[in-house]
């Protein structure tokens, strides 16, 4: 690790700086527990890896990767791994934090880990990519396991990836292991209802905010960044519900249209060529993203979107955090202050985790449940989640964020306490 990289010292502006700042702002909530809180503030455990492979062309190229477990005191680790340029350990760090904050806020048996290989997917070829996956898999295979840790998709990563992860694994330790990893492909051990949990998640939360700010989402406007596996499917349950979705941007550009745009012929447009080849909308330059005249924000692409100065213009009165980590500690502070209400990311988007528990168990018990009972169960553990921290916002005049951190903290540190520290 690097003289500037540490536990204790973030980068300015950093993710693992903002999951520092949002922990700082839970301690006056946890009343004893407090002596307990550095445990939240350094991950257990951090693995650099190097992932060789060779290129079609012949040559050999190098790729960081890194699996962060932060914390296991609920239960093994569980959290996606991401594929993008952009990649840094601090990155993975604070992904991992939120990761430990989410399965405890809707209590899932877990901890919280994350993973990522710092590489440009879209210059891989497939064989490529198998590589890669392959390779950072074997490399991270001694601290993964069905009991241990359990990866799953995140940016840019998907079933097919999910199928060779599980592969690699259960190869290296002579077996099949589907419970190694979520997010699998249907036939091999994956569950229904995992593509769309997070988007059905962030709309579920989203609907009963908006239902409590007395917004109607018939007609409702809303602005999507990142139109990948979250921001599409949270903005189709949303204009199924009656919502238009004003804006969409991702990383080709922003397109908006005030009267709504047309999902149906926009998402498979995307997915092959990104927002801007789509006709239906005009296209604008990224800031003014940000401008667009809208009742619902989700901001569901990269961290540190939502800016101080973003945060101030935006016309959303509801923030849906599909992302993790769009929104930097003073821009939290701003929206608070001009009475826009955000559904933090460690609520919000627990609807993928959630369904990844189900998952789990299903390969585990070999039963597998229809997608009606799945949808089901992830509502009612969405809700129940919700529910909770809105009554501790509530209680203690707090935002939903800090609320959702007094809950879920209370559960990881009561854990850490009752396990008790010696070896
Ligand atoms: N997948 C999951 O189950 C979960 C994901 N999340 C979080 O949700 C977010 C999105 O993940 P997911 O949908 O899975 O990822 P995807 O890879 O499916 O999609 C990411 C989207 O973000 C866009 N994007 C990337 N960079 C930028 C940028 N600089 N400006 C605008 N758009 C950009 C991408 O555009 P393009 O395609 O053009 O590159 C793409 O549309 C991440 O923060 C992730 O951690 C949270 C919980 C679970
Ligand atoms: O499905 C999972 O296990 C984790 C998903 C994830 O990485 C996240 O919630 O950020």
């Amino acid at each position: 690790m690097s003289e500037k990289l540490s536990f204790v010292n973030p980068t300015a502006n950093s993710p693992w700086g903002t999951y520092l700042s949002q922990v700082d702002r839970v301690v006056p909530y946890l009343g004893p527990l407090a002596r307990w809180v550095e445990t939240l503030k350094r991950p257990k455990r951090a693995l650099i890896v190097d992932v060789p492979i060779e290129m079609d062309d012949g040559t050999i190229a190098h790729f960081e990767g890194y699996r962060v477990q932060h914390n296991m005191s609920r239960g093994p680790g569980k959290g996606g791994v991401r594929f993008h340029p952009d990649v840094t350990l601090e990155e993975v760090m604070a992904l991992s934090a939120w990761m430990t904050i989410k399965t405890a806020a809707v209590n899932l048996p877990y901890g919280g880990a994350k993973g990522g290989i710092r590489v440009d997917p879209k210059k891989l070829s497939l064989q490529e990519l198998e590589k890669v996956t392959r390779r950072y898999t074997s490399e991270i295979g001694i601290i993964i396991g069905p009991h241990t840790d359990i990866p799953a998709p995140d940016v840019n990563t998907n079933a097919q990836i999910m199928a060779w992860m599980m592969d690699t694994y259960s190869m290296n330790v002579g077996g099949t292991a589907t419970g190694v990893v979520t997010g699998k492909p249907l036939h091999l051990g994956g569950s229904l209802g995992r593509v769309k949990a997070t988007g059905r998640g962030v709309f579920v939360t989203g609907r009963e905010a908006a239902r409590r700010l007395g917004l109607d989402l018939r007609g409702a406007r809303i602005a999507v960044q990142g139109f990948g596996n979250v921001g599409s499917v949270a903005a189709e349950l949303f204009a199924e519900a009656g919502a238009k979705i004003v804006a969409v941007q991702d990383h080709t550009g922003t397109i908006v249209n005030s009267n709504g745009l047309d999902l149906a012929t926009l998402i498979p447009v995307a997915n092959k060529e990104g927002v801007v080849a789509f006709k239906g909308g005009d296209v604008v330059p990224n800031e003014a993203f940000w401008d667009v005249a809208c009742d619902i924000l989700i901001p569901a692409a990269l961290e540190g979107q939502i800016t101080a100065e973003r945060a101030q213009k935006t016309s959303a009165k509801l923030v849906l955090e599909g992302a993790n980590g769009p929104t930097v500690p003073t821009a939290d502070d701003i929206l608070a202050e001009r009475g826009v209400l955000v559904v933090p990311d460690v609520i919000c988007n627990a609807g993928g985790v959630t369904v990844s528990y189900f998952e789990w168990v299903q390969d585990f018990s070999s039963f597998f449940w229809d997608e009606d009972e799945i949808n089901v169960r992830l509502d009612r553990i969405m809700m129940k989640a919700l529910n909770q921290i809105w009554d501790t916002a509530d209680r203690h005049k707090i935002t939903l964020r800090t609320a959702t951190y007094a809950v879920a903290c209370e559960r990881i540190l009561m854990a850490r306490q009752e396990r008790g520290l010696y070896p």
